[in-house]
């Protein structure tokens, strides 16, 4: 299977590494394309090995999927660029933030299979959270295709469309909140007196390390903490000071708040 990007970015970075890493594919069965002004980017998506191209269509008539990794502003415009290369031998991703699979089917050539897929950056590392739905065109093993390709680099699960722009705000932003957690934790141990390169690692094998207790326990999160909160401790003086910041509040909101920032630009209102 050839595979094309349409953007050389973060996101097509990270899932291009994640592919190549996890050896569903060669590198050299992969080709990305950027505007001229943003070279250097090709030029970052190049040292994995990949070909590299300024021409969006060279990519198309090069590959049997297609992922769309622009800005969502510009996504109907490239899409609308290449369409004459589209074929029914295509598979049109787009990992565009509020983007619909009908906005893309309306910019593409009729009955062109098309899916949306919503990543994060942990695909660099392999452990990325990915959703996906498929647009009204898809043949029976398109299904199967994009979670293979998914599953590559992480975890996948299909969802339906009207939910979508509520994963980005959870899973696809949500690398950002835990990043800014890590480091805040490892700045308070800093304060206490840990050297930093310490204190971070603690702080992601904390994160880490609750995470897949999630997981793998199918305990609630509240019961989990309470195991975590002996009585008179400290982890529940630490909880009764978050509680007062408001820390759950201000999680609920940033997700609330993505959603719905998600929504607004899916609308091109930018
Ligand atoms: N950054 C993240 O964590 C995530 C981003 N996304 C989505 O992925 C998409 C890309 O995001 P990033 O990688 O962060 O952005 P980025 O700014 O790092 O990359 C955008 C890429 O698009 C290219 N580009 C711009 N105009 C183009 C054109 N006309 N033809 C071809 N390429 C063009 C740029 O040269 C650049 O390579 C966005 O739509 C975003 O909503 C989805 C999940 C997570
Ligand atoms: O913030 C953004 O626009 C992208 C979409 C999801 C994560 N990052």
């Amino acid at each position: 299977m050839r595979i094309g990007f349409i953007g050389a970015g973060k996101v097509a970075q990270a899932i291009t590494k994640g592919l190549i890493d996890s050896g569903i594919t060669a590198a050299e069965n992969i080709i990305a394309s950027s505007p001229k002004q943003d070279h250097l980017l090709l030029t970052q998506i190049s040292k994995l090995g990949v070909g590299t191209t300024f021409n969006n269509k060279t990519v198309v008539k090069e590959s049997d999927v297609v992922v769309v990794c622009t800005k969502p502003n510009v996504v109907s415009r490239v899409l609308t660029e290449f369409s004459s290369d589209v074929s029914k031998s295509h598979l049109i991703i787009s990992v565009a933030l509020g983007v619909t699979t009908k906005t893309m089917e309306k910019a593409l050539p009729k009955n062109t299979r098309v899916v949306r897929v919503m990543p994060n950056t942990p695909a660099l590392v392999r452990m990325s959270a990915s959703v996906y739905c498929m647009g009204s065109s898809v043949i029976e093993t398109d299904a199967e295709t994009v979670s293979k390709l998914l599953t590559s680099f992480g975890y996948c699960e299909e969802i339906s469309e009207s939910l979508i722009d509520i994963a980005t705000g959870l899973s696809g932003s949500g690398p950002a909140y835990v990043f800014t957690a890590i480091q805040s934790l490892a700045d308070g141990a800093v304060k206490m007196g840990m050297p930093r390169d310490q204190a971070l690692r603690l702080a992601a094998y904390a994160v880490m390390g609750s995470a897949k207790l999630v997981l793998e326990s199918g305990q609630h999160p509240d019961s989990l903490k309470d195991d975590v909160c002996s009585p008179a401790g400290c982890t529940i003086y630490a909880m009764h000071l978050l509680e007062k910041r408001g820390f759950r509040a201000a999680l609920i909101d940033a997700v609330e708040v993505a959603t719905l920032r998600t929504k607004e630009l899916g609308d091109f209102k930018v």
